[in-house]
């Protein structure tokens, strides 16, 4: 491309909410664009710009024509451990507080700069509005990006009408273990047959001003103001709350699954470009390739769950006592304020038939034939890459929109299996048996496969999510002109 070209392609400026669910997520979205013919500028909080570049070893990260990568500060107190998970509510508000002006100064510098593209379009995180407002005092056309499920996004949106009808917050603790959450929820569009436990766990409060019912609500709400939304999910899976959505939001792109359109980019330069946080431990991959065809279960709770040493416990001996070989990631900050312990005697115990990492990567594990079953916290990266590689789960939700996705895998999907949140080893034990060999493995089995199916059916020629992708290109191409169908 001659460098007058260069100076024309059209120039989205991405950036994520800085935690590994949406890094992931956008970097796919980046990576579609830049294949349509975008220069692509890709923005990290500092942080994770020196996580990404330790994890993935010496070399730089943009190598790619017209890919580049920026960072703002997350006006988070600096870490003295670049390996942790940040607390999320305090992100959530810090980035809010102080990254707008950095932001602003960015896109202001990208706009100067000689023989650069300027600005055409800003993706903002559905979570990091401020980005979608600077654009858009910068006469800069700006979409969301909401990295949940589309039932996610619409559990949020419901905070508002739920804390109006006196459902949140709760009256007082006592509601949590009650039965109240067992309230069924019957009017949201789209959303059928659900109980108050299934809409996203941060109305599980008694705290009217309680950070995340408040920061998610209305990040939530603001999307109303955004010229599109988009969605890492396809029509078929969500297909009647994506068709409620579509009556509320002028543009809905429903693009996913986003890691197919990023994939089929590959092998080019763009391939030395990955998102993890981490550094990837491929020596599990080696290790499936010994295994028997579906006969592993593995065990990774993503990027943000803690949970308690005795929860580990449990796990740990569930996963002993269930006889089945397992991969389990435990990431070191797995276990709430201390560094993920198992219990004695459990390495020994399992050293035949289990094998454990502390990250992996993720996708090619799930599409290993060696992978039967996905024990997970239901993370919607998780959940579509399961669905993806058509494995079918046993669910944990930790928080957030996890427990709505868990129950459409369950009750809707017929791909799932809950883990009660008070977990013992013995139902871990059982269910995973029950998921390998039993009647409701098969079954899910079956299901798995035809989701699967369905998502690369979305992604193909005439797809869903291949037209919405065409749809969305041409209205970022289109910038601020009104006239371009919706
Ligand atoms: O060893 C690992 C563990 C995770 N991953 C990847 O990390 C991502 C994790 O994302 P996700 O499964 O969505 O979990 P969280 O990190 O918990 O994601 C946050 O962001 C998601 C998207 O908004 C929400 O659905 C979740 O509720 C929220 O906790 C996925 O792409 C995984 O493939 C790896 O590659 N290797």
């Amino acid at each position: 491309m001659s460098p007058e070209e260069a100076a024309h392609r059209p120039h989205a400026v991405l950036i994520p909410q800085p935690a590994q669910g949406h890094v992931t997520p956008m970097l796919h979205l980046a990576k579609a664009l830049h294949a349509r013919g975008f220069h692509i500028t890709y923005v990290n909080s500092e942080y994770n710009h020196r996580r990404l570049l330790r994890s993935r070893g010496p070399g730089p990260l943009a190598g790619a024509d017209g890919f580049r990568f920026e960072a703002v500060p997350d006006g988070l107190p600096p870490s003295d451990n670049d390996d942790v998970t940040q607390d999320i509510a305090a992100l959530c508000l810090s980035t809010t507080e102080h990254s707008a002006a950095p932001f602003r100064d960015l896109l202001a510098r990208l706009n100067a700069t000689p023989g650069g593209p300027p600005v055409s379009c800003v993706v903002a995180d559905g979570v990091m509005s401020f980005a979608q407002r600077v654009a858009e005092e910068m006469g800069i056309l700006a979409l969301v990006f909401w990295t949940t499920s589309a039932f996610g996004f619409m559990g949020y949106l419901q905070f508002a009408e739920l804390i109006r009808r006196g459902y949140v917050p709760l009256k007082d603790e006592s509601d949590l273990t009650s039965g109240y959450l067992d309230t069924a929820i019957d009017w949201i569009p789209g959303m059928p047959d659900i109980r108050l436990k299934d809409i996203p766990s941060f109305i599980r409060t008694t705290d009217r001003d309680d950070v995340m019912l408040n920061f998610d609500g209305g990040e939530a709400q603001n999307a109303r103001r955004a010229r599109g939304v988009i969605l890492n999910t396809y029509d078929a899976l969500e297909q009647g709350v994506v068709d409620a959505l579509r009556r509320e939001f002028p543009r809905v792109y429903t693009v996913g699954p986003l890691a197919v359109f990023a994939n089929a980019a590959r092998g080019g330069e763009l391939d030395a470009i990955g998102g993890n946080l981490w550094k990837e431990d491929t020596s599990c991959l080696r290790w499936l390739d010994t295994q028997p065809p579906g006969s592993v279960v593995y065990v990774n709770f993503g990027s943000i769950t803690v949970m308690t040493p005795a929860q580990l416990a449990e796990f740990a001996w569930g996963l002993a006592g269930c006889g089945v070989p397992f991969l389990w990631v435990v990431r070191p900050d797995l276990v709430s304020g201390e560094n993920a312990m198992l219990p004695e005697g459990f390495v020994t115990d399992t050293k035949e038939r289990g094998v454990l990492a502390s990250w992996c990567p993720q996708e090619l594990v799930l599409s290993h034939p060696s992978v039967g079953l996905f024990l997970t916290h239901c993370g919607w990266n998780s959940t579509l890459e399961s669905i993806c590689a058509g494995v079918p789960m046993l669910c944990w939700p930790f928080f957030a929109e996890q427990p709505t996705n868990c129950r459409y895998a369950c009750a809707k999907w017929g791909i799932g299996m809950e883990i009660d949140s008070d977990v013992r080893r013995e139902e871990v034990a059982r269910l995973v048996r029950e998921a390998m060999d039993g009647e409701s493995g098969k079954a899910m089995r079956v299901k798995a496969m035809v989701w699967k199916e369905k998502a690369r059916e979305a992604v193909e020629e005439g797809g869903s999510s291949r037209e919405n992708m065409d749809r969305l290109v041409e209205f970022l191409l289109a910038g601020n002109d009104d006239d371009v169908p919706t």
